[in-house]
């Protein structure tokens, strides 16, 4: 068993974008910009947008942050998020989900204009990695395939399991899997075989949200948990399939760090797109 080290791919991806943004930065004399909005106080989601607005202004991206109150209406959502949208000082916008149950979390997502859609959490972007156009990546997904290539995962003709199909993680990572030339299978909670189905992948991504759900692989199998449930806990239980594992993703130190990389490389791709465009 092999680890795969999140951190160092992400400090890899980073180093780039800070240069990036720093040249983006000497051309047009701003910085790029990154609007996180969050809609109520989880603890959790603010220490991720925490995280994610530290993150950018260490490489050189400016962060406006939009914190709404939980009683925020799916209207008042969409109208700020238009707002943004539309303002000319934004390059990207990240909508951190969940937002409150009484909220349309997709017609908040679809406020944001498809070229600041860093998070990649559009339709636009979303059919952009079904049809292999170029776009921005949901940034899990995005940062998923980053390990991958990092690792040098040969994705040709095996069969890689998925289990989950959120819009914004299971349903986008096999879509980015499947133009990787992989045979995916789309595991979910009606999935009637599951173990089974788990235990002939070669590339199992666990993206389900349930603390160590996954227990049995395949000898030899890739193994990405891109869960992030309560304290830090994936859906891999990892002593359990670490010895079967030809490589593996801790948590902490596998997906989350290269979601975020992810995240401001798009972030300043958006920018520099922008500024052409202009
Ligand atoms: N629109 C949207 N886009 C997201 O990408 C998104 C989201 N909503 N909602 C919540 C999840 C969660 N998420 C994480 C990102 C980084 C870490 C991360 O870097 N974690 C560190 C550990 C952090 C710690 O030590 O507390 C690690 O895994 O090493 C975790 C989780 C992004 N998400």
């Amino acid at each position: 068993m092999a680890l795969i080290n999140g951190t160092d791919v992400a400090r890899d991806i980073t180093e780039q974008t800070t240069k990036r943004a720093y040249e983006f930065e000497q051309r047009t004399g701003r910085k790029p910009c990154l609007a996180a909005v969050l809609v109520g106080e989880d603890p959790a989601s603010v220490t991720y947008v925490k995280m994610k607005r530290n993150r950018s202004a260490k490489a050189g991206i400016e962060s406006r942050f939009v914190q709404l109150p939980a009683e925020t209406t799916t209207e008042q959502l969409v109208a700020e998020i238009t707002k943004l949208s539309e303002d000319d000082g934004v390059d990207g916008i990240l909508l951190q989900h969940p937002v409150p149950g009484h909220i349309d979390e997709r017609a908040a997502f679809e406020a944001i204009a498809p070229g600041k859609d860093v998070d990649g959490v559009t339709m636009h972007s979303f059919a952009a990695m079904a049809f292999s156009e170029p776009g921005f990546h949901s940034a899990t997904p995005g940062g998923i395939m980053r390990l991958l290539e990092a690792y040098d995962v040969d994705l040709k003709g095996k069969h890689a399991a998925v289990i989950g199909r959120s819009p914004i993680l299971g349903k986008p990572v096999a879509m980015l899997l499947l133009a990787k030339d992989a045979t995916v299978t789309i595991c979910h909670s009606k999935t009637a075989n599951l173990d089974e189905i788990v235990r002939t992948a070669d590339i199992v991504v666990a993206a389900v949200g349930k603390p160590n759900f996954i227990t049995a692989i395949k000898p030899g199998a890739v193994v990405i948990d891109a869960g992030y449930n309560e304290g830090n806990v994936g859906d891999v239980d990892f002593d359990q399939v670490a010895d079967d594992a030809s490589l593996i993703t801790p948590v902490p130190g596998g997906v989350g760090p290269t979601t975020i990389a992810v995240l401001l490389e798009q972030t300043v791709s958006a920018a520099i797109r922008r500024s052409e465009d202009m």
